[in-house]
């Protein structure tokens, strides 16, 4: 079955985002290459979910489809907020604007008027720690600045006005977005997206190789098979003392080494 935009993909009620049976195969004929094989995953309103999986598992390929960047060619995407925001590696910023500019702009494209944009934008730098650095521009500052302001503005194009923030939770896709970084700055900005995400309330799926980062951050783990990717299995994670942090990501580890080998031995 090949699904159309408009039974792909339709809003949901009681879920920030919910996937059932679906699948994505890039090609035709014997050049076919399945990406997913039948994924369903709920998350919840304000859930932190964390996506896990081996290299060229489908991670990337997720994020497009819920982000409404590409089709499924089956199964359904039920989504509960109108704009999910998508935040990647790289912070892609426009190199000719200032930080604060640069997290106007989803504003100015939405038409938000002038006085709201403004002051949203200086709330948004304000919660990301760079209220000081509006007026810089993107080579001005370090990674891990240009990945604060990736934040706020995926933040500002995921909650673009307070109606839609109340009424539709929000969702923030984000794809390995500290990867880049060196570990001191990482681990800052983990705990700093960790703050962020207590205060906004929106819901996150976080796609990451790194099954540390994953316990750390996550509400619950998801793993992903090997291509063509597939839940496999979930842990729910959080509100766990240092020993058992460790012991679980030891487990996880265990898992996506088995599930590694299984697909290379295939
Ligand atoms: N537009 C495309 N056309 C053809 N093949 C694609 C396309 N996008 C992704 N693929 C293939 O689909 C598979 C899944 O890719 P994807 O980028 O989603 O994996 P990933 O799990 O995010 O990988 P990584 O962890 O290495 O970033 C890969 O084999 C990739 O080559």
């Amino acid at each position: 079955m090949t699904a159309t935009v408009e039974d792909s993909v339709r809003p949901a009620t009681g879920h920030a985002v919910r996937l059932a049976g679906v699948h994505k195969s890039f090609g035709q004929g014997r050049r076919t290459l399945a990406a997913l094989a039948g994924v369903d995953l709920d998350v919840a309103p304000g859930e932190f979910v964390c996506l896990l999986g081996a290299s060229g598992c489908g991670k990337t390929t997720l994020l497009n489809l819920i982000a409404g960047l590409d089709r499924p060619s089956a199964g359904t995407i039920e989504l509960n907020s109108s704009r999910p925001a998508v935040m990647f590696q790289e912070a892609a910023l426009m190199p000719w604007l200032t930080a604060a500019a640069n997290v106007e702009l989803p504003l100015r494209l939405a038409g938000v008027p002038r006085a709201a944009r403004k002051s949203r934008t200086g709330e948004l730098l304000e919660l990301v720690r760079l209220d000081g650095a509006g007026r810089k521009r993107p080579h001005e500052l370090s990674g891990g600045m240009r990945q604060r302001v990736a934040l706020a503005r995926a933040l500002a194009s995921a909650l673009h006005t307070s109606d839609e923030a109340a009424s539709r939770p929000s969702l923030l896709l984000m794809d390995e977005p500290f990867s880049a970084l060196d570990a001191i700055t990482r681990d800052v900005l983990q705990g700093e997206l960790l703050r962020v995400w207590r205060t906004t309330g929106t819901a996150v799926v976080f796609v990451t190789h790194d099954v540390r980062e994953a316990v750390r951050l996550g509400q619950r783990v998801v793993l992903l098979s090997s291509r063509p990717g597939r839940v496999v299995q979930q842990w729910p994670v959080g509100g766990l003392s240092a020993p058992e942090e460790r012991a679980l990501t030891e487990t996880i580890n265990q898992r996506l080494r088995e599930v590694i080998s299984s697909h290379a031995a295939a």
